[in-house]
């Protein structure tokens, strides 16, 4: 069996040097991505507003179940061609309209 770990004074595990290395690595990519879904979001929150006004505006409601439908179909397929649990993306996408519609109620109700 390969050693990864060796014992400290007091019994504790440390990762070898090559363990800590592949971390760093992979935890410096998790940190790129994170960072390019918040750029995304708030650039898709940035789109959103903007129909909040233009349904302000012209007495449309907040919520369009027909559209969110579609979207869900949609995303359902490309998670799955992606090899991502279609169920999660319906999750998390299921979670960001409930917050856009909640922005629109609150644009529909100040307009
Ligand atoms: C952004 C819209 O408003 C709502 C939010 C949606 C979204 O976040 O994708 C989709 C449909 C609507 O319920 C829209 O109608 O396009």
């Amino acid at each position: 069996m390969t050693t990864s770990h060796t014992s400290d004074a007091n019994g504790a595990g440390t990762a070898d040097e090559a363990v800590r290395a592949e971390l760093a690595r992979l935890r410096d990519s998790i940190d790129n991505i994170d960072a390019a879904v918040v750029h995304m979001l708030a650039e898709r929150f940035k789109c959103t507003q903007q129909v909040g006004h233009l349904k302000a505006n012209h007495h449309l409601p907040p919520a369009d179940p027909d559209r969110e439908a579609r979207q869900i179909a949609r995303l359902r397929q490309l998670a799955e061609n992606a090899k991502l649990d279609p169920a999660f993306a319906e999750k998390l996408l299921n979670f960001i309209i409930a917050e856009v519609i909640r922005h629109h109620e609150t644009i529909a109700k100040s307009s």
